[in-house]
């Protein structure tokens, strides 16, 4: 454990340094553009391997690729910008132009993915339709500590939030997060989230989830949440 969170971070730190004299060229650091701008954006897919994921972390993800060879499960792609379907499902709701300046949304993108590769939230989410549930897979760098060494519990509360959300499916918000912290979580150590959807009632979706290392031993966390689908009828704001 403690020799790939040392391997992380030295690999972290060599990309810091080639970041700090070349900056990446990545299709997220073009110019902001409108949120709901018809232009055609391409974004860069972040659930993809980098050079800060550790071995077990790009070991557990070609298991689960191989295993969309079939078509039971698929990797979910994962954006810092939200995409103009995504947009279009929650505008109605929430996107009032008084609320935030239009310049400010322009700058918007999801903040777990708004750090530098191996230092924040390394993450992909494989999801199984038919049995409606996802796994993902989670490596929380050394910007996401709490206590000394450890992930922070809101880190954690945050993938377990994402994991369960995308066991939903369309526009959902979070109406209720119930967690479980039984151990602490080392940090730069990956673990693996399994979610599942326990019920539909109307538009309340109830899920489950848990927290393990990758060798299964040790079970982190247990978490449930209720998930509402947004009403068309009604605006939150
Ligand atoms: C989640 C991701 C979804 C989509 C992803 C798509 C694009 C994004 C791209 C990348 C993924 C990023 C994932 C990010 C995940 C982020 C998730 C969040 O952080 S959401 C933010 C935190 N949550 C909120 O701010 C929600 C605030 N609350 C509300 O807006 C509303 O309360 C509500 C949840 C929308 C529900 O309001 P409604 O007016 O629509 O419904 P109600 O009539 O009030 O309730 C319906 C039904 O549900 C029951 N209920 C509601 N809340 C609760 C609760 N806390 N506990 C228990 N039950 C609850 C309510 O009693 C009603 O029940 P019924 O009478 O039996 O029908």
């Amino acid at each position: 454990m403690l020799r790939s969170c040392t391997a992380g971070l030295r690999s972290i730190w060599a990309l810091r340094g080639r970041r700090e004299g070349a900056p990446r060229l990545s299709m997220d650091l073009q110019p902001a553009r409108r949120l709901f701008s018809t232009e055609k954006v391409i974004h860069k897919d972040w659930a993809l391997p980098n050079p800060s994921w550790s071995k077990d972390l790009k070991l557990l993800f070609d298991q689960f690729m191989k295993k969309c060879e079939d078509g039971s499960w698929e990797r979910l792609p994962s954006y810092k910008r939200t995409s103009t379907q995504e947009s279009e499902d929650f505008k109605t709701y929430f996107l009032d132009p008084k609320l935030v300046e239009e310049e400010r949304l322009s700058q918007a993108q999801l903040f777990t993915r708004g750090f530098e590769d191996g230092l924040g939230f390394e993450y992909v989410i494989f999801k199984n339709n038919d049995e409606k549930r996802t796994v993902c897979l989670f490596q929380g760098g050394p910007y996401l500590q709490g206590v000394p060494g450890l992930l922070h519990g809101g880190a954690m509360a945050t993938m377990i939030d994402i994991a369960l959300g995308s066991c939903t499916g369309g526009a959902v918000m979070t109406a209720n997060l119930n967690i479980n912290f039984k151990r602490p979580v080392p940090l730069c150590s990956v673990v693996v989230i399994n979610s599942q959807l326990d019920k539909l009632e109307g538009r309340k979706l109830f899920l489950s989830c848990n927290v393990r290392s990758v060798d299964e031993k040790t079970l982190y966390s247990e978490a449930t949440g209720l998930f509402i689908k947004l009403d068309p009828e009604k605006s939150s704001t």
